[in-house]
């Protein structure tokens, strides 16, 4: 198991080139199941999730390359096992997203229920119900989801789906689900996050008769078939958003390249009030910042509100901020795993249910810590990169899952810090 060990203290300077986006690239990977020709994929991230997104199409049959410069190849023609087994679903919420696209082309699915992770339950009653009311019979058999088109049929029908509460996943689902199935099919309550329509435009390039994607209701018409296509993976703001962070906090004056300002409004207008300078730039957003800054309190929401995938990052940078901010998390019910973390680096954080007090303090002191789900790591390597004296950040597995090789890029702006594989340390 690897661990990554920082020595705190060095500003960052120069650039960093911002990867494809995790959650864009895994919808669109699914997405290749929809057709019986090739989908090639342009700018996607070297990330473990992706790794084992490739190994799920890949045991249904799908033909699936990828180079070394971040384009992977798609060939779902072959496909002749429309299933998503326990072994390579459990370390991926993302693997649900196979069931919308393999029901719209097979009329039948079975796919692992997700396993649960550190942040939460995350339960997919809401994908259920979605599909079931656009023809699906959905049952639950030995951890399993047993969807097949109601009735023996092949072809899902279009169908007014009104979600309880907004779900990304679920609305991409739908999507994927929608593009194939008989007539209209409209989401209420649609996630508008960008990876929504991102996903949404490589549809269309397929063929996909879609509007309204990036708003809260989206209108599909669908259509017999799709096409293949290649398509750009959008660019990773909350790997973008970390950078944001790191620098604001270790300070100094760094260009994150293929950056979308557009798509970090909230991130950045926080940064901005607590003292940084971020600038939207030709190709990129430029950050700049020196000595503490004022901390910030926020509200995780959905899209375009505060990214609850950004709250821990944020977190570690109120922690060494000015004044006291209250940080609350309103998506997920066990997001606050990094706290106990940070109080072992001297931070002075309380929580309780869904709100932390953070007390900014001058300076966190090196310590080993333990790398809780994705998010948590990237809070806890952020805040080594301030600390002083050496940060062990352990059980890293959780940071390659989302992140593309992030002690390198941290490496090339100046931070201190390397990867120590289990072997050297034992
Ligand atoms: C691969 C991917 O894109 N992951 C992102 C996606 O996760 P994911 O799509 O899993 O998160 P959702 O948007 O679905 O979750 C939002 C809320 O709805 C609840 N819910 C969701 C579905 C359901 O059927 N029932 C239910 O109760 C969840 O428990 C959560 O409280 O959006 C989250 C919220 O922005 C991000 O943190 C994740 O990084
Ligand atoms: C929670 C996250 O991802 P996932 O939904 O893949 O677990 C995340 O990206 O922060």
């Amino acid at each position: 198991m690897d661990k990554l060990l920082i020595r705190g203290g060095r500003k960052l300077s120069g650039e960093v080139l911002i990867s494809g986006a995790k959650n864009a690239a895994l919808p669109e990977l699914c997405a290749a199941l929809l057709t019986d020709e090739p989908v090639t994929l342009h700018n996607v991230p070297r990330l473990q999730d992706v790794t084992t997104m490739l190994k799920l199409l890949r045991n249904m049959g799908v033909a699936a390359e990828r180079d070394d410069n971040g384009t992977v190849r798609i060939d779902a023609g072959p496909l002749h096992n429309p299933e998503a087994p326990y072994e390579l679903v459990k370390t991926m919420r993302a693997s649900v997203l196979a069931l919308g696209p393999l029901l719209a082309r097979f009329g039948k699915a079975r796919v692992s229920l997700p396993g649960g992770c550190a942040i939460g339950s995350r339960p997919v009653d809401q994908h259920i119900k979605g599909l079931q009311a656009m023809g699906a019979d959905i049952s639950v058999e030995h951890g399993y989801m047993v969807a097949g088109v109601r009735g023996g049929g092949r072809r899902l029908h279009g169908a007014r789906i009104t979600t309880d509460m907004v779900t990304v996943t679920g609305t991409e689902n739908f999507l994927m689900a929608a593009v194939l199935a008989e007539g209209e099919t409209v989401l209420e309550n649609a996630a508008q996050e960008p990876e929504i329509p991102d996903l949404a435009e490589m549809l269309i390039s397929m063929g996909a008769q879609i509007e309204g994607h990036g708003s809260s209701r989206i209108h599909i018409q669908g259509v017999e078939r799709l096409h293949g296509c290649t398509h750009r993976v959008v660019a990773d703001r909350i790997e973008a958003g970390t950078f944001l962070c790191a620098v604001a906090a270790a300070g100094g004056d760094v260009l994150l390249r293929h950056a979308r300002a557009d798509h970090m409004d909230a991130v950045v207008e926080k940064l901005i009030e607590a003292g940084a300078t971020v600038t939207a730039v030709e190709g990129g957003v430029r950050v700049k910042a020196s000595g503490r800054l004022r901390a910030q309190s926020f509200r995780t929401t959905e899209y375009p509100g505060f990214p609850t995938d950004m709250q821990a990052q944020f977190m570690a940078l109120n922690a060494i901020s000015t004044g006291t901010s209250t940080v609350t998390e309103t998506i997920f019910e066990n997001r606050f795993m990094h706290v106990d973390e940070m109080l072992r680096l001297g931070a002075r954080i309380q929580h309780d249910g869904k709100v932390a007090v953070v007390e900014g303090v001058e300076q966190l002191s090196g310590a080993t810590v333990m790398a809780t789900d994705l998010r948590a790591s990237a809070s806890l390597v952020i805040a080594g990169l301030v600390a002083d004296g050496e940060t062990l950040v352990d059980r890293i597995y959780h940071l390659d899952r989302g992140y593309d090789r992030m002690e390198a890029k941290l490496r090339g702006i100046g931070a201190d810090i390397e990867r120590i594989s289990e072997r050297v340390t034992a």
